[in-house]
């Protein structure tokens, strides 16, 4: 019995660790240009990655190759346990992608649309996942039940991206890729949208890959962020574990007796119990700022693109 249930523990354990995404030498080269010459990253079911990188790193052509929209010059890549290169309907179907906009279907209404679309992956449902998502329930999650009925081609800016995400999660997808998401919208909307993507990996562990350019908002969503440049990843890790890889991570000032001092700690909170153990009350004005992640990010992506 106890062998059993063991087995089967160590059976759940081995799926809840095998990654959704491992992409290892990835690498891509359009003409005699390298974009990737060698990136190596993994994701975990229900893990937020955020892909950060300068305009042309290739962030884009990284998604498109995982999606199996474009093929690879060389490395290893799975998605869901397939080669991408070689991924079925099935496999499609599991996944949702968010590209940078979606012009077709300017006539049609935008439930008629996603009722359209959702039919698609009607068979394609589990015993644990019932596919589509519910039209009604989509549109209040993406804040367009007010827009449900009017055809897409006078739809705002806004509620266009609002649609484009909606279209990519139509069919709950377990991994969801988003290129640029939020480009358009107003901060109540991208508020909105960060608490849908909180939603979703809270509620269906899915696994989301997302590109940005809102530092701010790579921060807010990301169990892990990614840089991208020179063709490889040169960073990975949270925005706190990314600040203390660039030199000088923490910045303390305080004043003692009227005077002013600034330190710069590698462990700011050792630096701090140390200096309130021999100081004690004297110390007043403290304040403990680690590098923001604008600047840790403009200093890997300057040495990686100095190297
Ligand atoms: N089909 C293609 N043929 C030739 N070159 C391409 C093609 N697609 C992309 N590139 C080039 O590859 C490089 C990477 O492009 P990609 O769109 O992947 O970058 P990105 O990181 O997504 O950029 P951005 O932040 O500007 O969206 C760029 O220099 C681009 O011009």
């Amino acid at each position: 019995m106890y062998y059993i249930v063991d087995s089967v523990m160590d059976m759940l354990g081995t799926l809840v660790d095998t990654p959704v995404m491992e992409v290892s030498d990835l690498r891509m080269h359009y003409g005699d240009r390298e974009v990737l010459s060698g990136v190596d990253f993994s994701a975990a079911p229900g893990e937020v990655v955020v892909l950060l990188g300068p305009n042309g790193a290739g962030k884009t052509t990284t998604i498109e190759i995982l999606e199996g929209f474009r093929m690879r010059s060389g490395g290893h890549a799975r998605v869901l346990g397939v080669d991408p290169a070689d991924g079925d309907e099935a496999w499609r179907a599991r996944l949702g992608v968010v590209l940078q906009s979606w012009r077709d279907h300017s006539k049609w209404r935008v439930r008629e649309l996603l009722e359209h679309l959702g039919s698609y992956y009607e068979a394609y449902s589990t015993p644990d996942k019932k596919r589509p998502w519910a039209v009604g329930e989509l549109l209040e999650v993406v804040g367009l039940s007010g827009a449900a009925d009017t055809v897409t081609g006078k739809l705002s800016g806004g509620q266009r991206r609002r649609l484009d995400v909606a279209i990519g999660i139509v069919g709950r997808p377990d991994l969801l890729f988003l290129d640029e998401p939020t480009v358009g919208f107003d901060p109540e909307a991208r508020r909105d949208f960060h608490d849908l993507i909180h939603r979703m990996t809270d509620v269906d562990s899915t696994t989301v890959l997302l590109t940005t350019h809102d530092l701010d908002e790579a921060e807010r969503l990301a169990d892990r962020i990614l840089i991208l440049a020179a063709g490889r990843i040169v960073a990975s890790g949270s925005a706190d574990e990314l600040s203390r890889q660039v030199a000088g991570a923490s910045e303390v000032r305080w004043t003692r007796d009227g005077r002013r001092f600034v330190h710069a700690a590698a462990d700011a909170t050792g630096f701090v119990r140390e200096l309130f153990r021999e100081h004690g009350e004297a110390i007043a004005d403290l304040e403990v700022r680690r590098a923001s992640l604008e600047e840790t990010y403009m200093k890997l992506v300057r040495e990686a693109e100095g190297s």
